[in-house]
C-alpha cells in the first residue's frame, strides 16, 4: 500500500517536474493514475517494472510547421503536432484536431486518453493523436484544402498503415481527410490504409460518419439495461452539434428518447419538442451554418447565448458532445437539481474533475469518453481491416459489429469495477479494463 502510494506521487512529481504547463495532460494523467491504484495493489510487479513510468511518456512526438497561402494572397504559418503515444497493442491510431486551442498539452492528453480507449475495443490498435492550430471557421474550401495539402506534405513522413494512422476529430470531417488523403497521394500513391474516415468512393467504411453518436447510444443503452432503467422515454441534454452530437441525437430519437438542447461554440438552443435532425443536418452539414439558425427555422425553439450546461430545466441524461472541460463544478451542481441521473460523454474529457467529483456526490451514474465515445475509433479500425481485406463491408455488418463492441466496452468496464468492489464507478472500470490489456502487453514485451 504503502509502496504504491510512494510509487504514484513519484511518478505524479515527475510530470509536474517534465511539463508543469501541461494543464489538460497533468488532468487526464492524474486521474488515470489515481483509479490504478487498486491495480497496481494487486500486481507489484507493474511497478517493478515501471511499467507506468514509460506508460505516461510518448514513445515519440512530432512538432512542426505548416505553411499555407490565403486567398488574399498573405503568407500563413501554423503549428502542427502528432503524438505517437503508445504502440504495444498495435499501430498508433487517432484523429487529428483542428482549433485555435490546440498545443502539445492537448494533444498529448488526447494521445494518453486514445491508449486506453483503443485497448477497451479489444482491436489492436495502440494510441496516438495530432492536430494543428489553425482556424477553420470562415475560411473558404480552396484555403482549407491548401492547409490540408501542407499539413500532410509534412505529416506523411511519420504515419503509414501498419505504423500510424491518423483520422478525423473536431474541425477534421470527410472534406478534411479528403483533401489530406489526395496529398498523401500524389507524394507517395494510392494506399487507403493510411487515414480513416475516408469518403465512401475511395475506401471509406459506412456507418464510420455515425459511429462516434451512434456507439455513444449503444454504450448508454447497455448501461442503463445493467441499471434495470429504458432509454425510451428519457429526455435528453446534447452539448455541440458536430459530428459525434449529431449522431447521437439521431440514435437516441430513434430508441424513443427526447433531445431537447444542442450547441455551437456561439450558444444554444432549446427546443421542447424534441429537436429535429434534418433541420441540424441541413443547417449544420449542408450550410456549415450557424446553430441560431435553428430557430428562424423551428418556431418551438429558443435560443440563447448561454452554455446548454446552465439552461435550468429538468431532464435525465447529459450527453456531452463538444469539447474538453465544457462542465464544471457550478453546472454538475445544476444537474443534480434538475434530476439528471446518467452523464455519458461523447467528447474527450468534457467534464473537469471538480465537476465528476460532484456527479460522484450526487449519485450520477458516470460513463467517461475513453469508454462510451470509443464507437468511432473501433469502426475507423475495421476501415482498416476492410482496407487491408480490399473488401468493403455492408453498413448493417458494421454498426452490428460497432454495436458489439460498444456493449462488451460496457461489459468490461462494468466487470472491472465489479472485480475491484467499486460498485458503479465507470470511470475507474474504464481506465483499469482499458490499463490491464496494455500493461499485460508491456510486460511480455520486456523493457518498452
Ligand atoms: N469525431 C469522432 O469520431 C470523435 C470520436 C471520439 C471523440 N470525439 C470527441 O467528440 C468531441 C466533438 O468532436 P466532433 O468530431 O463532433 O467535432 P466537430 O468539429 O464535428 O464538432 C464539434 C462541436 O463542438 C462545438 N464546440 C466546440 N467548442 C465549443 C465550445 N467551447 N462550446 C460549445 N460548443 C463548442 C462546435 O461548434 C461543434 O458543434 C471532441 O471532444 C472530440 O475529441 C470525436
Amino acid at each position: 500500500m504503502e509502496e504504491v502510494n510512494t510509487y504514484l506521487e513519484d511518478l505524479k512529481n515527475t510530470i509536474e517536474q517534465r511539463d508543469p504547463n501541461q494543464i489538460e495532460f497533468k488532468e487526464a494523467a492524474f486521474e488515470v493514475l489515481d483509479n490504478l491504484k487498486p491495480v497496481l495493489e494487486r500486481h507489484p510487479e507493474y511497478i517493478k517494472r515501471n511499467i507506468l513510468g514509460s506508460l505516461i511518456e510518448p514513445e515519440r512526438v512530432f512538432q512542426f510547421r505548416i505553411p499555407w497561402q490565403a486567398d488574399d494572397g498573405s503568407f500563413k504559418v501554423n503549428r502542427g503536432f502528432r503524438v505517437q503515444y503508445n504502440s504495444t497493442i498495435g499501430p498508433y491510431k487517432g484523429g487529428l484536431r483542428l482549433h485555435p486551442s490546440v498545443n502539445l498539452s492537448i494533444v498529448k492528453f488526447l494521445g494518453f486518453e486514445q491508449i486506453f480507449k483503443n485497448s477497451l475495443t479489444g482491436l489492436p490498435i495502440g494510441g496516438g493523436k495530432g492536430g494543428s492550430d489553425f482556424n477553420s471557421k470562415g475560411k473558404s474550401d480552396s484555403e482549407i484544402m491548401r492547409f490540408c495539402q501542407s499539413f500532410m506534405t509534412e505529416l506523411q513522413k511519420y504515419i503509414g498503415p501498419d505504423l500510424d494512422v491518423p483520422a478525423g476529430d473536431i474541425g477534421v470531417g470527410g472534406r478534411e481527410i479528403g483533401f489530406l488523403y489526395g496529398q498523401y497521394k500524389r507524394l507517395n500513391g494510392s494506399k487507403p490504409g493510411i487515414l480513416t474516415g475516408k469518403g465512401l468512393d475511395y475506401g471509406g467504411s459506412l456507418a464510420r460518419t455515425e459511429a462516434t453518436g451512434f456507439g455513444l447510444i449503444y454504450y448508454l443503452n447497455a448501461l442503463l439495461n445493467g441499471q434495470s432503467d429504458k432509454l425510451a422515454g428519457k429526455k435528453i441534454k446534447i452539448s455541440g452539434s458536430g459530428n459525434v452530437a449529431i449522431y447521437a441525437l439521431q440514435k437516441a430519437t430513434e430508441l424513443g428518447a427526447k433531445v431537447v438542447t444542442m450547441s455551437d461554440s456561439d450558444g444554444c438552443i432549446f427546443d421542447p419538442n424534441g429537436i429535429d435532425l434534418d433541420v441540424i443536418k441541413q443547417i449544420k452539414e449542408v450550410e456549415r451554418g450557424r446553430i441560431s439558425e435553428y430557430v428562424k427555422r423551428v418556431e418551438t425553439a429558443t435560443y440563447s447565448l448561454d452554455s446548454v450546461w446552465d439552461l435550468d430545466i429538468n431532464y435525465d441524461i447529459a450527453l456531452p458532445c463538444a469539447t474538453q472541460n465544457e462542465i464544471n463544478e457550478k453546472q454538475a451542481g445544476l444537474m443534480a437539481v434538475n434530476g439528471v441521473k446518467y452523464v455519458a460523454e461523447g467528447a474527450n474529457m468534457p467534464s473537469t474533475p471538480e465537476a465528476i467529483t460532484t456527479y460522484k456526490k450526487h449519485k450520477i451514474i458516470y460513463a467517461p469518453g475513453k469508454a462510451a465515445n470509443a464507437g468511432g475509433v473501433a469502426v475507423s479500425a475495421l476501415e482498416m481491416s476492410q482496407n487491408s481485406e480490399r473488401l468493403a463491408w455492408t453498413f448493417e455488418e458494421v454498426d452490428k459489429l460497432l454495436k458489439n463492441i460498444m456493449e462488451s466496452i460496457y461489459a468490461k468496464s462494468a466487470q472491472a469495477a465489479k472485480e475491484y468492489d467499486l460498485g458503479d464507478d465507470y470511470q475507474a472500470g474504464a481506465n483499469i479494463a482499458g490499463f490491464e490489456k496494455v500493461a499485460r502487453a508491456m510486460y511480455q514485451q520486456g523493457l518498452v
